[in-house]
C-alpha cells in the first residue's frame, strides 16, 4: 500500500523534495537562494517541472477510448496546427512547435479534442521528437484502430537555439505513417492538406 494517504499528499511531497532539489541548483550556480526574488522559486520551478512532465500520470488510451463513436465515415480526418511543447530528454530544454494528425476512419470516430490532449499527453514528458511522434501514431493506431493515421511534427528546440550549436532557425520534421497512409497518394493528399490554408 502506498506509504501516501491521498493524492494530494503525494504530489505534496513530490513538490517538497523537488523543491529542495531546485534550491540545491540555485545555490550551486552561485545565487543567493535567500534572495527577496528567489524565495519561491524551488517551489514555483518544482510546480512547474511537474505540470510539464504531467503526461506520466495520464493514459492516452483511456481518454480515446472515453469518446470513440461508432460512424460510418470513411473519409481522411486531419486535425492540423495542433501546438505543443515538450522537453527533450538529452537537455530537459524545451522544443516546441506543431503536430498535424489525420486518420481514416474504421467504423469509429473519436471526438476531435481528444487527438490534441493524446498530444499533451505524450509531449509533456521527456522526449525526443521521433518517439513522441510514434508514440502519438501508435496510440491512435492500436486504440482506434482506424484505416490509417499520420502524424507530423515541426518543431524547434530550445537546445539547438540557446546553447549547443546555437541555430536560430532550423526546424526539425518527423512523419510516421500506417494503413492506408502507406500509400503514396494518400499521403500526398496529406501532406497538400496540412500545407494549405484551406483545409
Ligand atoms: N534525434 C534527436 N536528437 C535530439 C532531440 N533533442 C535533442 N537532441 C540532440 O541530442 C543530442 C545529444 O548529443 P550529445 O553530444 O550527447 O550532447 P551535447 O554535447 O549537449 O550536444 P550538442 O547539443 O551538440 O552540444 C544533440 O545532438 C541534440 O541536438 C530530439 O528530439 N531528437
Ligand atoms: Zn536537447
Amino acid at each position: 500500500m502506498s506509504p501516501y494517504r491521498n493524492l494530494e499528499e503525494y504530489n505534496m511531497e513530490i513538490t517538497d523534495e523537488i523543491k529542495e532539489k531546485f534550491s540545491s541548483v540555485i545555490d550551486e550556480i552561485g545565487e543567493d537562494k535567500n534572495r527577496e526574488g528567489l524565495l519561491k522559486t524551488p517551489e514555483r520551478a518544482a510546480k512547474a517541472m511537474l505540470f510539464l512532465t504531467q503526461g506520466y500520470k495520464q493514459s492516452a488510451e483511456e481518454i480515446l477510448q472515453g469518446a470513440m463513436f461508432r460512424e460510418n465515415y470513411d473519409d481522411m480526418v486531419i486535425i492540423k496546427d495542433i501546438e505543443l511543447y515538450s522537453l527533450c530528454e538529452h537537455h530537459m530544454l524545451p522544443f516546441f512547435g506543431k503536430a498535424h494528425v489525420a486518420y481514416i476512419p474504421d467504423g469509429h470516430i473519436v471526438g476531435l479534442s481528444k487527438i490534441p490532449r493524446i498530444v499533451d499527453v505524450f509531449a509533456r514528458r521527456l522526449q525526443v521528437q521521433e518517439r513522441l511522434t510514434h508514440d502519438i501514431l501508435e496510440c491512435i493506431n492500436n486504440t482506434l484502430k482506424p484505416k490509417g493515421v499520420a502524424v507530423v511534427i515541426e518543431a524547434s528546440h530550445m537546445c539547438m537555439m540557446m546553447r549547443g550549436v546555437q541555430k536560430q532557425n532550423s526546424v526539425t520534421t518527423t512523419s510516421g505513417f500506417r494503413g492506408q497512409f502507406e500509400k503514396i497518394e494518400t499521403r500526398n493528399e496529406f501532406l497538400k492538406l496540412i500545407s494549405s490554408d484551406l483545409s
